[in-house]
């Protein structure tokens, strides 16, 4: 009889799951609904499970334990470029798909502009572009919330990032940017007129040609700039050169794409959960008098501890991004299993966030929960990970923690609402977000 070594690592391979359809895989199954698919497969697999998509061979690893693997310990062996790779003909050769000490680099030259001091510098124009926005918000009485939330930060974004002014170039801006993002759905890659990834493309060539056009108007001119683009075309690397052209776009369009679609997803969860939960919304409004009186300061946004416990209920309920995934470059290991260099892993904020051995009844609205002496989400680390962590963690997590924090606190100033669909349609759902582009709140002055 031979005694097998307690350490001897199964492959991959034999993790639970299938491979799904030759060359496919489970793309349709994926890209037809991705949240679904993963509690699919949660619920039938366990918290490792297998699949491929178009080729690449996929581990899920579920957990607070598989975020530690994959942010931290092991996050040197594993490529985000390699993880992401299917938006790269998207969203380009921005931050989010550079490794090593390229990205390392690039992180270091964005970061200034990132850093909490500097957001803070960031108030006025939010605040005031916020306020402008919504003013009409009780005269129109219906707001379908993802749209003009999208279109709200991308007039943020477009402000502090390319000094853009007007509504009506942010409004040409932001059919592109739709087009653009709608192409990550696209299984076929063909870029042509009547396809969606064409489509995308184009809108991509457009989004480019603009920013070149927005860079040489600056080099031609002689007004000084102070945004993020500026500092992009300033930034000098440790050798001594400057980014190029290229590089310029390619980054401030990340920083476009990843910077408004995610905030107004969350903001949007927000006024729905709030909407249902209306003694919540005076908990916030209290809070908000109590803190700011009746003008909101920029210090005043740190004192606002509930509304900080109802952005993180969101981000656990809702994470815009429900999977991150990771090109394996160097085998790792994870729980008995040998996960070799060419594999993928993914970890899911989104599952992690619904496990009820970390989180009390995981599926309901419950800001406390993130109170003392509860803060459940500190009795894991790595528990709640919907701006991601370690090396490639959201580099706008302030930025967007300030824009939520105003847009909601300018609309508790003015406005109360209830939200349709129902409350009940949508949370036992496990794919709230297919009901996100129906979201609909019924506003009144208060
Ligand atoms: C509520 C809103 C947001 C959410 C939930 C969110 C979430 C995330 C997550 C999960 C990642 C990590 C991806 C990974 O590890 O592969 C990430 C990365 C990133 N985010 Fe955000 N984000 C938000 C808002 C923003 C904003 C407002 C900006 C810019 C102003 C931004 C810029 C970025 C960038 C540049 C990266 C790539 C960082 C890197 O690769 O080093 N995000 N975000």
């Amino acid at each position: 009889m031979t005694i097998q070594k307690i350490t001897e690592l199964k492959g991959a391979s034999s993790l639970p799951g299938n491979f799904g359809l030759p060359l496919l895989g489970d793309a349709f199954g994926l890209f037809a609904g991705e949240e679904l698919f993963y509690w699919k497969k949660l619920r039938r697999y366990g918290n490792m499970f297998k699949t491929s998509v178009l080729g690449k061979k996929y581990a899920f690893l579920i957990g607070p334990e598989a975020n530690s693997l994959v942010f931290k310990e092991q996050a040197d062996c594993l490529s985000s470029r390699l993880g992401w790779w299917f938006l790269e003909p998207i969203f380009g050769n921005g931050l989010l798909m550079q490794d090593g000490a390229e990205h390392a680099a690039a992180r270091r030259l964005m970061y200034p502009a990132f850093h909490s001091k500097t957001v803070t510098t960031y108030f006025d124009v939010i605040n005031s572009t916020v306020q402008e926005y919504i003013k009409d918000w009780g005269t129109r009485g219906v707001i379908p919330l993802a749209s003009d939330f999208r279109k709200l930060t991308l007039i943020v974004a477009s402000r502090l990032f390319l000094g853009t002014q007007t509504i009506e170039e942010v409004e040409k801006t932001c059919n592109w940017f739709t087009q653009l993002v709608a192409g990550k759905l696209a299984i076929v890659r063909w870029d042509n007129p009547f396809t969606l990834y064409g489509r995308s493309q184009n809108a991509r060539r457009k989004l480019h040609e603009y920013l070149l056009q927005t860079i040489n108007t600056r080099r031609n001119g002689s007004k000084e700039y102070s945004d993020v683009l500026a500092l992009l075309m300033n930034a000098v690397g440790e050798d001594g050169v400057r980014l190029s052209d290229s590089e310029i776009i390619e980054q401030t369009l990340l920083l476009l794409v990843a910077g408004h679609e995610t905030t107004a997803n969350l903001i949007s969860w927000v006024l729905f959960e709030l909407g249902s939960h209306p003694e919540w919304i005076n908990k916030l409004r209290q809070e908000l008098t109590q803190v700011a009186g009746n003008e909101l300061k920029v210090e005043h946004l740190k004192q606002l501890t509930q509304m900080t416990n109802v952005l993180k209920e969101i981000e656990r309920l809702y994470p815009p991004l429900y999977g991150i995934p990771r090109g394996v470059l160097k085998d790792i290991e994870y729980k008995g299993f040998h996960i070799p260099a060419g594999w993928v892993v993914v970890v899911s904020p989104m599952l992690t966030h619904r496990m009820e051995f970390i989180y009390s009844n995981p599926d309901s609205f419950d800001p406390d929960r993130f109170a003392f002496p509860r803060e459940e989400d500190k009795k894991y680390p790595f528990a709640l990970a919907g701006f991601g962590h370690g090396p490639h963690s959201c580099l706008g997590f302030q930025f967007a923690q300030m824009e939520m924090k105003i847009i909601l606190s300018q609309l508790l100033y003015q406005y109360d609402w209830s939200v349709t669909p129902e409350y009940e349609k949508i949370t036992p759902v496990l794919a709230p977000s297919k009901f996100l582009n129906k979201l609909r709140a019924h506003i009144k002055l208060r």
